[in-house]
């Protein structure tokens, strides 16, 4: 479970666009890290390459190394689809497949990765994950009835309750919460505090109050301007950004003088 990752000199393209450039940066286990900055800078592209989606674009590459407990994750023998299980991930709108009832939903993952698997052995992954994304209690009764019958937030808590199924190593999340309202947001961050217990997790998010309720490292990405690449600005624990950041950029944008 839980597992470390460490980014080397990452320069990331999308065709002869270098998107962002140089990303050192190690991110712990079973702690939250979140990636923040201005719209543009690349936090999107980065969790992206991290497990291995930044590539299903057209053209779209990396440079650089990026290893998973010393792994290193585009090396020639390894699988992307199995990277892709190992390290999941959620999105910003909730992607329940939404005709799929709510127990078909949290196995999807599973059932592409072991067709062969009894009722019993789907019932109890089913009913540990839904646990673990804090949605039992709530739709218990109702297994049967399809993912979109759920409201948003509980539909962004399934989406986690079938990535956390397949049991990854990370779990990367791309602005969960901007899809959703005030309370189904502190259900997730409620969520993502429990689940760092077990998980390496990375979140992208716009909302700086969020990153320093729900995370324990933080990272600030900037562009020197329109047409440049990203870069990683500083990396640090959440509460020294937010408090005494060392690079006057971070400074700048935290307290809102910019972005
Ligand atoms: N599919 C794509 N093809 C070409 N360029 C892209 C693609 N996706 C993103 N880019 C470019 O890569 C750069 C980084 O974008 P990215 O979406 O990663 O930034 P971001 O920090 O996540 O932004 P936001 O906060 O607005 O979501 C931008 O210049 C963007 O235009």
């Amino acid at each position: 479970m839980a597992k470390r990752l460490d980014i080397s000199d990452l320069n990331i393209y999308y065709s002869d666009f270098l998107a962002v450039e140089g990303v050192t940066m190690a991110i712990e286990p079973r702690s939250v890290t979140a990636f923040i900055g201005p719209s543009g800078c690349g936090k999107s592209t980065v969790i992206r390459s991290l497990n291995r989606m930044h590539e299903v674009i057209p053209g779209a590459r990396i440079e650089g190394r990026i290893a998973l407990d010393g792994e290193d994750l585009y090396g020639r023998e390894v699988d992307p689809v199995r990277v892709r299980r190992q390290i999941g991930m959620v999105f910003q709108r909730p992607n329940p497949f939404p005709t799929m009832s709510i127990h078909a939903n949290v196995i999807a993952g599973m059932r592409l990765n072991n067709k062969r698997m009894s009722k019993a052995a789907a019932d109890e992954v089913v009913e540990r994950s839904l646990r673990g994304a804090n949605l039992w209690n709530e739709v218990k009764d109702r297994l049967n009835r399809p993912g979109s019958s759920l409201s948003g937030g509980q539909q962004q808590r399934l989406c986690i309750a079938r990535a956390i199924a397949v049991q990854p190593d990370v779990l990367l999340m791309d602005e969960p919460c901007s899809a959703l309202d005030p309370i189904s947001t502190l259900a997730i961050e409620d969520l993502i505090g429990e689940l760092k217990q077990e998980y390496t997790i990375v979140i992208v998010t716009h909302n700086m109050q969020q990153a320093a309720r729900v995370s324990d490292q933080t990272a600030f990405f900037n562009l020197a301007g329109v047409g440049q690449p990203g870069k990683l600005i500083e990396m640090d624990a959440t509460e020294k950004i937010f408090s005494n950041p060392s690079k006057k950029a971070t400074e700048d944008y935290i307290s809102g003088r910019f972005g």
